[in-house]
């Protein structure tokens, strides 16, 4: 049975998309980011399940630095799933001023505009991830409140006061699934969205043209890119590196093209991953 780690505990989001993908496995929760991927490079687990991107708040970027300077794996999945935030409370709430409002940095940003109207004196506490804020909620009482979804409320006895905070409708995000030696996947029947391929390039130096040249390698290759971030390299100011997916899976001719026409130049390009893309809908038990 394979070993899929995910950033947990029970109840958040990411063990909700992991429900949703995996059809069997042998699930293990990590209280951190880096935690779940550290076990996939001891090998400790075989697959891991980080969040990626949020349609609202961009980047997570502890993962995006993580899988660039920490670890050596491949992404070889990705799952978008909707998100929904609510304000769970603890079971005994009868309408106490909320001292403290628990959650992952995504999420509270995912519902900065319902806060600063609803809850302008509560302070905003920062966690690992909704379900460890959901956690915090169960054991500390009536005077605070976590930002997560129907799952943490469940998990942890809580009940929904108000659901559907989030700021924005269209509210999404991205997973990665990451392995350090490649296994097949166990997925549920999902349709496979698209094919994509992450690839990083770094420039040797500040050059006119330089990010100009780097997209007209894949432009006149008719290779459409839809993503593209840069990041700090960590090795001084201003030095930064480019994230760039491409939808279409590797090949042999195009991608080692584009490799030599931007060595050429001086760059180098790694390759992150070439793999699937699901578009799984969770329908959500909470009415809008
Ligand atoms: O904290 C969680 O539940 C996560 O899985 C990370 C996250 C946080 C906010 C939106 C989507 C995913």
């Amino acid at each position: 049975m394979q070993r899929i780690g995910y950033l947990g505990p029970k109840g958040t989001f990411t063990k909700m998309a992991v429900d949703a993908l995996f059809e069997k496995g042998s699930f293990i929760s990590y209280d951190s980011i880096p935690a779940c991927l550290d076990a996939v490079e001891r090998g400790d687990i075989d697959t891991g399940v980080v969040p990626l991107e949020n349609a609202i708040e961009g980047s997570v970027h502890l993962t995006i630095d993580y899988l660039i300077h920490q670890v050596d794996q491949a992404v070889i999945a990705e799952m978008t799933v909707p998100i929904k935030q609510h304000l769970l409370v603890h079971p005994d709430y009868n309408g106490e001023n909320l001292t403290h409002i628990y959650s992952h940095s995504h999420a509270i940003a995912q519902c900065h505009q319902y806060l600063y109207k609803h809850y302008p004196e509560a302070e905003l506490e920062y966690t690992a991830s909704t379900g460890r804020a959901a956690e915090v909620v169960a054991s500390e009482g009536v005077h605070v409140a976590a930002i997560g979804n129907h799952l943490a409320a469940e998990e942890n006895g809580l009940k929904i006061f108000t659901p559907n905070i989030h700021d924005y409708d269209n509210n999404h995000t991205r997973f990665a699934v990451v392995q350090k030696k490649k296994q097949p996947l166990e997925v549920k029947n999902h349709p496979v969205t698209t094919q994509k391929t992450t690839v990083m390039v770094t420039l040797p130096k500040d050059f006119v043209g330089a990010l100009h040249q780097v997209l007209a390698a894949f432009a006149w290759r008719k290779m459409n890119l839809s993503k593209i971030e840069s990041r700090p390299m960590k090795t001084g100011l201003g030095n930064y590196f480019f994230l760039i997916d491409v939808d279409q899976p590797y090949d042999e001719v195009l991608f080692p093209g584009v490799k030599a026409e931007l060595e050429a130049l001086g760059c180098t390009l790694k390759l992150l991953g070439t793999y699937p893309s699901y578009n799984i809908d969770i329908p959500s038990p909470v009415c809008q």
